[in-house]
């Protein structure tokens, strides 16, 4: 069995910057209000706003976006990049905004500062812990959908809770982030705003899309294990995953489902045989990287990610009978979660990255949302222990437990 440390998935034009410093002085100016992104091949810290994408369902996104970046350009900014999230539902508001000042750096990985230790958690001790929905009833509703999933009435779902955590003080956001970028600098850092008042926050493993001078990279993740406690549970663990026909053909799903949908874009597209896998602090997950020349240059990042979401990774197969189900049985509203946080240019080059093991902090409120795929070998109790320890991505950023 190989396990391989993850590699770029997107590379900045300049080489790798090994000035310490470099990303990690980007990733300390951050402050609340601020648009935070640090990716496998870059940092972006946006501050101030010049633009924001209005909510006008009327005009598509990619319209809206343009029409920002040109107006922009026009202004006099050379490089204009919006940068912020989408939502999981397609007609709730953007939060995207071509911010007023932006600073790029190297990959945060690339700077010898970031292996330094992260600083301590933002406020150890003293949360109050809330799950919506409990595991128990999360577990029952994963159950009901098995039911459901047997009878053949559909194919996969991905259903999801929350954990709220209330802290004496207000959270402080800048330790947070310092800690989930720092704890898998190889992976995707974000905090943006995401609603008025509210702050996205969070540190996930998984590439939507990622478009470069007519190249894409995809990189569907589905079929997870938390990883071990010692070296050879956690061995084990991975080999488990790599093995196990039920994650094997979550993961199938899902990748059929990106190929589709990418495919009508390309003049090539590569996707490997069988996949491989990818580890963060807390788990490990099946991992595809798929590859594609696009056929026409007039296709941006935003296209194509708006043609994938939601995979069956986020969402489930079929997409219509997938986001009934979820309505239906989760008792709370998504929001910014398994929506897509990123940024693009005026090229249409960019990276949009599944909003995933994250939290939208709002006043002394921190909302944590973790969600397991479930097909017909799926039990309650696993995808239980399965978003549990998913949530651990962001608890330990605070120093909280389950
Ligand atoms: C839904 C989440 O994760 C998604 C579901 C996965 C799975 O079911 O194995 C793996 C990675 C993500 O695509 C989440 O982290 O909340």
């Amino acid at each position: 069995m190989t396990v391989p440390v993850r590699e770029p998935l997107t590379r900045a034009p300049e080489p790798p910057a090994v000035t310490p410093g470099g990303a990690t002085a980007l990733l300390d100016a951050y402050r609340p209000g601020d648009r935070f992104l640090a990716t496998p091949g870059r940092t972006l810290l946006g501050s101030g706003t010049a633009a924001e994408i209005p909510h006008e369902p009327a005009v598509p996104l990619g319209e809206r976006v343009r029409r920002a970046l040109d107006a922009r350009r026009t202004a006099g900014d050379p490089a204009p990049v919006v940068l912020g999230c989408l939502p999981f539902l397609p007609d709730a508001p953007p939060a995207l905004a071509v911010p007023a000042r932006l600073r790029r750096g190297p990959a945060l990985r690339h700077d010898p500062l970031t292996a330094l230790a992260p600083p301590a958690p933002a406020a150890p001790g003293g949360w109050k812990l809330r799950e919506v929905p409990s595991a128990d009833a999360y577990a029952r509703a994963v159950d009901a959908a098995v039911e459901r999933l047997r009878a053949g009435e559909f194919a996969k779902v991905v259903l999801a809770r929350t954990l709220e955590l209330t802290g004496r003080t207000a959270p402080g956001l800048p330790l947070m982030l310092g800690r989930l970028a720092r704890r898998d600098p190889g992976g995707y850092a974000f905090a943006v705003p995401s609603a008025p008042g509210r702050t996205l926050l969070g540190a996930s493993p998984e590439l939507l899309v990622a478009r470069q001078d007519g190249r894409l990279v995809a990189n569907p993740l589905a079929g997870s294990a938390p990883r071990g406690t010692d070296l050879a549970e956690d061995v084990r663990a991975a080999a488990a995953l790599l093995d196990s026909a039920k994650d094997l053909h979550e993961h199938a799903v899902v990748v059929d489902a990106v190929r589709a949908a990418l495919a009508p874009y390309c003049a090539r597209i590569e996707v490997p045989p069988r996949p491989t896998l990818v580890r963060t602090a807390t788990m490990w997950h099946l991992s595809t990287t798929v590859t594609g020349d696009l056929a026409s240059p007039a296709t941006t990042a935003l296209d194509l990610a708006q043609a994938l979401h939601p995979t069956p990774a986020v969402c489930g197969t079929p997409t219509a009978t997938a986001r009934r189900v979820i309505a239906a049985s989760e008792p709370f509203d998504r929001g910014a979660y398994t929506g897509m946080v990123g940024w693009q240019d005026a090229d249409g080059d960019g990276e949009w990255v599944v909003t995933l093991r994250c939290a939208e902090a709002e006043g002394d409120t921190l909302r944590l949302f973790a969600g397991a795929g479930v097909v017909a070998a799926s039990t309650g109790e696993a995808e239980a222990a399965e978003t549990a320890a998913k949530f651990r991505t962001f608890l330990d950023a605070v120093g909280a437990a389950l």
